[in-house]
């Protein structure tokens, strides 16, 4: 009985498969037809623009070029979609079917072929439960393999609705599992298809207020802060298509490695930037170690840079002669104090309070030289006299003295190299021990933790040379409105439409690019970078927890609305400035205006291998919660002793990463060493290992590699990070960082390192590791 059954219903459930199969098959193909048609379209409207090129007036120029660049936006948007266009179908329970995709489609009879996935419509796709079917009667995942459709599944939401329109339901593997089991490019790739219901609440959760997301590694933060940028676009286009988006993540290779995701999405025109390079100008890698990161990091720089400004406002001690042309004037001190009082009253910064002084300290001194020539001065001849005056080095070089004009990083340059600035700034403020830990030499690079300081200076002294071009780039408002009116006109009288959702509200773009008139076509995020006063209509921080209180002041002068998404994980926090409580980095500046949410599942790390890194999280007494991996590894971290320092050592290295390089069977494997090794761990491997087939094993070192299958790099530059693969080397030694540093930094090191893998993790260490640390590496 049983053998005559399976066939009989195996058999109509393949047959069902196929049919569907071929019925999505032609769905998928009607609809890349219509993406295909839409390049074809928006090609031939950059042609036209490109031919008309070489005529016209400036105006005529400027806006070509405007409209040229929204075109080849546009045409890198509909490239960027190619890869699974399609991933998803609702079957309304009222008979409607819908198609979700990457992005917004509709036929030329505007009826509606694929819902953009940021959509309303497309909510149920991601929120619906058989609990709460939101109407919905199937849902059905599907999965393509280029342009074909490879795999189809369905979840029965409501068995009634199904029976009602007479659907099929066809199983699988699981969507998600499939996902999640594929082996790692190298590079972040989006999950729009598999987005799980607690993610996609926070990714369209409002954008008023800062949201924080809090979460364990490997739960989808940055997943989910990428797909909430894009998701803000397409909701709130009008606004951040001008203002902008900021993402800011922890290090050039994390922004490296997330950087494909926007794209996919559809979006380019996100500015990303590591907190190292929000001071326009300075692009600072290094970091300090912790206690200097730490105090740099203080608000009490709040009381020490205003005086560090004011001790360059200074009276002179006595009376100064000055050689004016020939005649001598006496400048006397009172006469320069009450020009300073007066030009600090003003409230304004020091470079523009500049103005005010100077001419008041140049007319007086006018009148002396009229005075000293025997004759009371005359307005007219004033600008003569004046003029003179300007030209005279002795007045020049006075008037500096007691007001210099003065960039941020001389002010700051000058604080951490010149003991005498910084005592005079921060005496009864700072104590001598924090004055020495400050000190550096004068051909030190800037680091992370300068930056903020350089940005409070800059809020003190205004604009300098860089900031007037800054500020000359940005058009006035009045420009900018008239260029919004001007291309919404232009965009309403049908040039350039094209019928994608969003493509309309383009007008701001086109705005944004056309408003510098004849200037080089700028997008938003290109204008903001080199704009320190740019203000952004959100910003998303990643590994937020790290950030310092002067770094968050930063953060918020770039978006005083506060529209911040923050994603991070305290249990994570490296850095010795970072945060211990969200409260605690948020309070001082969105007290009441910032709400939690938390994400609870590691779609990243095996099971055993989370339970072996919070078993090791509880025994460096750093325990915090650890979220709930979904799937099953297979098994727990290996642990391999290591010989002694020589030959043995290294041969067991190159024999561990071949091994391990093997079993990832193409897959990326990262060699996680403390910062001290990498050298020697690197003589040991790169070049020197040769596949399973014989062939040399490419191994590269530090970040610039992110492809390749075997990397050795520094615990620390791996946060953020994935591999199918993990060795991690002597991890003890992460424990006993460098002197003065934070104990908090090598435990969190070690969780990260161990929370880095989605397979496999494989620990070398050196026989005299402590028992207790050795078992929880391994689960125990
Ligand atoms: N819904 C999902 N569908 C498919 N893959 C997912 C999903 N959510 C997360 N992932 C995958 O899980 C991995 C971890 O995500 P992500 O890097 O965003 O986590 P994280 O919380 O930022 O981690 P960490 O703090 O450890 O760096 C990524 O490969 C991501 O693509």
């Amino acid at each position: 009985m049983t053998t005559d059954a399976t066939p009989s219903t195996a058999a109509p459930a393949e047959a069902d498969r196929e049919r569907e199969t071929a019925a999505e098959q032609t769905a998928v193909a009607a609809r890349y037809a219509r993406l295909d048609d839409l390049r074809r379209r928006t090609a031939d409207e950059l042609a036209a623009v490109h031919r008309s090129e070489s005529t016209g007036t400036h105006q005529n120029r400027s806006e070509r070029d405007a409209f040229a660049a929204l075109h080849e936006a546009r045409l890198a948007q509909l490239q960027a979609v190619e890869d699974r266009l399609v991933f998803g179908r609702l079957d309304m329970g009222d008979g409607e079917t819908r198609y979700v995709g990457r992005l917004g489609l509709a036929d030329e009879a505007q009826d509606r072929l694929l819902v953009d996935w940021r959509a309303p419509a497309s909510e149920p796709f991601y929120q619906a439960t058989a609990a709460r079917p939101a109407g919905v009667a199937r849902r059905r995942h599907l999965s393509l393999r280029g342009r074909d459709v490879a795999t189809l599944e369905d979840d029965v939401l409501d068995a009634e609705g199904v029976e009602a329109r007479g659907l099929t339901a066809l199983g699988g593997e699981g969507a998600l599992m499939a996902a999640l089991g594929a082996q790692r490019t190298g590079r972040m790739g989006d999950i729009v298809a598999t987005i799980q219901a607690e993610q996609d609440a926070v990714i369209r959760a409002d954008a008023k207020g800062v949201l924080v997301v809090q979460g364990g590694p490997g739960t989808g933060k940055t997943a989910v802060a990428l797909h909430r940028a894009a998701y803000l676009l397409y909701a709130h286009r009008d606004r951040l298509a001008r203002s902008g988006v900021l993402v800011v993540g922890p290090s050039p290779v994390f922004l490296r490695y997330i950087e494909q995701v926007l794209p996919s999405l559809g979006e380019n025109g996100v500015l990303t930037s590591t907190a190292g390079r929000l001071f326009p100008g300075v692009d600072a890698r290094a970091t300090d170690r912790p206690a200097v990161a730490r105090l740099k990091g203080d608000e009490r720089w709040l009381a020490v840079l205003p005086r560090a400004v004011a001790a360059r406002q200074r009276v002179p001690a006595g009376p100064q002669r000055l050689d004016v042309e020939g005649t001598t004037v006496t400048l006397q001190p009172r006469v320069v104090a009450r020009a300073r009082d007066r030009a600090r009253a003003g409230g304004e910064p020091h470079n523009d309070a500049r103005a005010g002084f100077v001419k008041e300290l140049l007319l007086h001194l006018a009148d002396a030289v009229g005075r000293a020539q025997g004759n009371k001065l005359e307005a007219e001849d004033r600008p003569a006299v004046v003029a003179d005056l300007r030209a005279s080095r002795d007045v020049r070089v006075t008037l500096n003295l007691a007001w210099m004009p003065m960039s941020p990083q001389k002010l700051l340059g000058d604080l951490l190299t010149r003991p005498h600035r910084l005592l005079e700034a921060s005496e009864g403020i700072f104590t001598d021990a924090e004055r020495a830990l400050l000190a550096r030499s004068v051909d030190a690079p800037w680091t992370v933790d300068d930056v903020p300081l350089l940005d409070e200076a800059a809020e003190l002294l205004g604009d300098d040379a860089h900031g007037d071009a800054a500020r000359s780039a940005r058009a006035s408002e009045k420009a900018r409105e008239e260029a919004l009116a001007y291309a919404q006109d232009v965009i309403e009288s049908g040039a350039g439409t094209t019928a994608v959702e969003g493509y309309v509200a383009s007008a701001e773009d086109l705005a944004e690019r056309n408003v510098d008139g004849g200037g080089p076509s700028l997008t938003v995020a290109e204008r903001a970078a080199g704009d320190r006063t740019w203000v952004f209509g959100h910003v998303v921080v990643d590994e937020a927890q790290e950030l310092s209180p002067l770094m968050w002041r930063l953060l918020v002068r770039r978006c005083p609305s506060r529209s911040m998404t923050v994603v991070g994980d305290l249990a994570q926090t490296r850095s010795a400035a970072g945060a211990s409580a969200w409260g605690e980095a948020l309070d001082p500046f969105a007290e009441g205006r910032w709400r939690l949410e938390e994400l609870t599942v590691n779609y990243r790390t095996p099971r055993q291998v989370m339970d072996a890194a919070a078993a090791v999280l509880a025994v460096t007494g750093a325990p915090g919660r650890t979220p709930d991996s979904v799937r099953e590894g297979e098994g727990p971290p290996v642990l391999t002793e290591l010989p002694a320092p020589g030959a043995a050592r290294e041969a067991l290295l190159r024999d561990v990463v071949v091994d391990e390089a093997a079993r990832a069977r193409g897959g990326r494997l990262a060699v996680l060493v403390p910062p001290a090794r990498v050298q020697e761990v690197a003589a040991a491997l790169v070049g020197r290992v040769t596949g399973p087939d014989g062939a040399p094993l490419t191994v590269s070192t530090g970040a610039t590699a992110l492809e390749d299958p075997v990397v050795v790099m520094a615990v620390a530059d791996s946060k953020g990070l994935e591999f199918d693969s993990v060795v991690l080397v002597e991890p003890a030694e992460l424990l006993d960082g460098p002197e003065g540093e934070d104990p908090r930094a090598g435990a969190h090191d070690l969780y990260v390192a161990m929370t880095r893998p989605t397979q496999r993790l494989h620990v070398l260490a050196s026989p005299d590791l402590d028992p207790a640390l050795a078992r929880a590496l391994v689960g125990g």
